[in-house]
């Protein structure tokens, strides 16, 4: 299992310079938040880590090997990316939706192998799904079909999990069950990354938080070493308190 590692790394968009020369470690067996406000560069920074966006400047090594060494095939295998709007075009079922995240497993023609279908069962009973498995997936609401989502992206059990804005769109008792699964995924050893705009999810799940603001690094670390006061305050511009008490901390902003 190994870390992903990025050194110098500028990004544009268009013609937009969006990342300035991060120099980020994204360790293995932790769950990684990736926080900042709107347009601070998280999705980027996503899809950059995930090699899906090529950086102007810099390196990102999975291990010891730049990403580009390693090549889409061999990446697809190691690393599994949920975009923030992910969506489905076709009416195909729930299953086969999840089922797309074990591709690079796949032979290329035919049926499912049956060895893999207790995967793709794991998966949707993870996500809460098995009751919709047969569902077109164009027929979810907004919150099932980003679980839907989700379980495409774990049911690999990918080394390296990239996952951004996993619980927008879900009622507490999923996106709590979400942050759970990511980090149950952490927990087994591999190298999960979210940018999340919950903070207390991320207070309460992640071990470490890197903070975005401008396409720069305002701060990375331990959890409890960015998730203060002052730091918060910092990257949204707004007044923030973090109260605790017995079942835990909760951030509120204040005007
Ligand atoms: N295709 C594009 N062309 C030009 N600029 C873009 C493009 N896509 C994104 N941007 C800009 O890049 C910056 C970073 O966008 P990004 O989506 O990475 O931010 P983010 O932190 O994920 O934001 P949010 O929290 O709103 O999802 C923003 O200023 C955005 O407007």
């Amino acid at each position: 299992m190994s870390a992903l590692t990025l050194q110098g790394v500028t990004a544009m968009r268009g013609k937009r310079m969006v990342l300035h020369g991060l120099d980020i470690i994204f360790v293995t067996g932790r769950l990684t938040a990736v926080i900042g406000p709107n347009g601070a560069g998280k999705s980027t920074l996503l899809e950059a880590a995930a090699g899906l966006l090529t950086p102007i400047a810099g390196s990102i090594m999975l291990g010891d090997k730049s990403l580009p060494v390693i090549g889409r095939r061999a990446l697809a295998e190691r690393r599994a990316y949920l975009p923030q709007r992910a969506g489905v075009e076709w009416p195909i079922s729930v299953e086969r939706v999840v089922a797309l995240g074990l591709t690079p497993a796949l032979p290329a023609f035919g049926d499912l192998p049956a060895a893999l279908l207790p995967r793709i069962d794991r998966a949707l009973a993870d996500c809460d799904l098995t009751h919709l498995r047969d569902r077109p997936a164009t027929s979810l609401s907004g919150g099932e079909l980003a679980r839907a989502m989700l379980a495409r992206a774990i049911v690999g059990d990918p080394e390296l999990l990239i996952v951004d804005e996993p619980t927008s769109g879900l009622d507490p008792r999923h996106a709590i069950d979400a942050a759970r699964r990511l980090r149950a995924r952490a927990d087994a050893g591999r190298t999960v990354i979210m940018a999340i705009h919950d903070l207390d999810l991320a207070l309460r799940f992640a071990d470490d938080v890197v903070a975005v603001r401008d396409g720069r690094l305002l701060a990375a670390g331990p959890v409890a070493a960015v998730m203060t006061e002052a730091i918060l305050a910092d990257l949204y511009d707004v007044r923030v308190r973090i109260s605790r008490d017995a079942d835990g901390a909760a951030i509120r902003f204040l005007d």
